[in-house]
């Protein structure tokens, strides 16, 4: 191969994650604009020039991690408040801390959860929070690629306040972010159980427009089931498929209590999942039915939820936890492989989000997001096989570089565009605002 390229990455495992999980030993990626152009053994790319080189070093070039759902700015609550279920820790501690909040401080904790994502290696996110055109500022200052969403639900916001103002800048939002090259928007409505059934038909109504994903939390627990099982004599998933809200755009977060009908629905309608076992664990909520919604063939990503029930953003230790964790409810060693777990972070979470075309795996044509880890540690060494290292040996701090739509934003464990020391000062300050309401002074 001859020429120049503006990006090679070199001298590393390349794990493709695409259809037939190629690896590439001591292989390369080439990276023109934001795109990838080739991918192949590093001998072939020896006579390319590049503008910028990163070497990996003998570790492994690994697609950018997909975090299918989460609240970003929730970094500003975490160990606010834990040890509780859902809906105290909710009702109780985080809805009335969230009424502290305005544009600029969910910017703020929006761009810390920016920063640790870069160093974890996630290049992807999907949000549902308030004030979310903050949040699609900070993830386009950081140079993430994001889905992002307004939550909407029946009780006024602190951002829009009545419901069709939500729907009015849900609407705003999608018009604003249309043709921006990382950022776009989908429709939140946060549950059955904070929404009334108008509110998720007209949400649907808008999302199917647009035609852009909907986002929704689903069969969390127990009580929600119990809750919508009074209101409307059904299960959560059922009062959905009822309303005609299932479809091939939603992302149902958590599913966590599903009967058989329930998953046997998900699969016919295409329904896409957002699997989070740190948060399902840390709430008590239960665990997901990941293994039996796979063998259905329902596509299931990952998500870390918010920074206040996980207490983190790193996808590493949340690949870990759900590959052990389906092990032990089920003794079956052999459920949610590292290989299976390793798509379910990066080639699922992009299909999860409608970006399997663009993010997700290293092939040709597809945008640049791409990882690098850096192996050469002692509970790296030695090195068997990649996936089993990626899932049960990497953490986050591992991940050496992180480049989206082919521009770096972190090398050698610096972020390149971020002002992390102004990031960590500025939400510390608001910390202080928070500990202060909360001593009532
Ligand atoms: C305002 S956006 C989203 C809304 O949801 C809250 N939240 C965070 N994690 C969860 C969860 O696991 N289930 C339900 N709601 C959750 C968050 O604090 C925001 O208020
Ligand atoms: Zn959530």
């Amino acid at each position: 191969m001859t020429g120049s390229v503006d990006l090679l990455i070199t001298n590393g495992i390349v794990m493709t994650m695409g259809a037939d999980n190629r690896i590439v030993d001591n292989g390369a990626v080439a990276v023109c604009g934001d795109a990838i152009t080739a991918v192949g053994p590093a001998g072939e790319f020896a006579a390319l020039t590049a503008r910028e080189t990163i070497d990996a070093g003998g570790g492994i070039i690994m697609p950018g991690l997909v975090n299918t759902h989460t609240h970003a700015a929730m970094t500003l609550f975490r160990g606010l408040a834990d040890d509780l279920p859902l809906m105290t820790w909710l009702n109780d501690h985080i809805f009335p801390a969230e009424a502290l909040l305005d544009p600029q401080k969910v910017q703020a904790g929006t761009l810390l959860g920016c920063a640790e994502m870069i160093l974890s290696g996630t290049t992807c996110f999907c949000d549902m929070y308030l004030f979310e055109g903050a949040v699609a500022e900070a993830a386009r200052t950081a140079g993430l690629r994001a889905v992002v969403g307004e939550v909407l639900y029946d009780f006024p916001s602190p951002n829009y306040g009545p419901i069709e103002n939500g729907f009015a800048y849900t609407c705003e939002l999608i018009d604003r972010w249309r043709d921006d090259p990382l950022v776009s928007i989908a429709v939140e409505p946060h549950s059955p159980y904070l929404c009334a059934p108008d509110l998720l038909t007209t949400a649907a109504g808008i999302a199917r427009d647009n035609r852009v994903p909907m986002v929704i939390h689903l069969s969390e627990t127990r009580s929600e089931v119990a809750d919508i099982r009074k209101k409307y004599g059904l299960t959560p998933v059922q009062h959905l498929a009822d309303l005609g809200v299932l479809g091939e755009n939603l992302l149902a977060c958590h599913c966590v209590i599903l009967d058989e009908n329930d998953m046997d629905l998900l699969q016919r309608h295409g329904v896409k999942v957002a699997h989070n076992p740190e948060s399902n664990m840390k709430l008590a909520s239960g665990i997901a039915p990941v293994a039996e919604l796979l063998a259905r063939g329902v596509c299931v990503g990952l998500g870390t939820d918010g920074c206040s029930s996980n207490n983190n953003l790193d996808l590493f230790a949340e690949m870990d936890m759900a590959a052990k964790l389906h092990k032990a409810s089920r003794l079956d060693p052999t459920v949610l492989d590292a290989t299976t777990v390793l798509r379910m972070a990066t080639i699922e979470g992009a299909r999860a989000l409608g970006l399997d075309g663009i993010t997700g795996s290293i092939e040709t044509g597809k945008k640049a997001d791409i990882i690098v880890i850096d192996t050469r540690k002692p509970h790296l060494t030695p090195m068997y096989h990649p996936a089993s290292h990626l899932v049960y040996a990497v953490g986050g701090s591992d991940v050496s570089a992180t480049v989206v739509g082919g521009r770096v934003l972190m090398k050698d464990r610096q972020l390149l565009h971020l002002d992390l020391e102004k990031i960590m000062a500025d939400a510390r300050q608001i910390a202080d605002e928070i500990r202060r309401h909360q001593d009532g002074l």
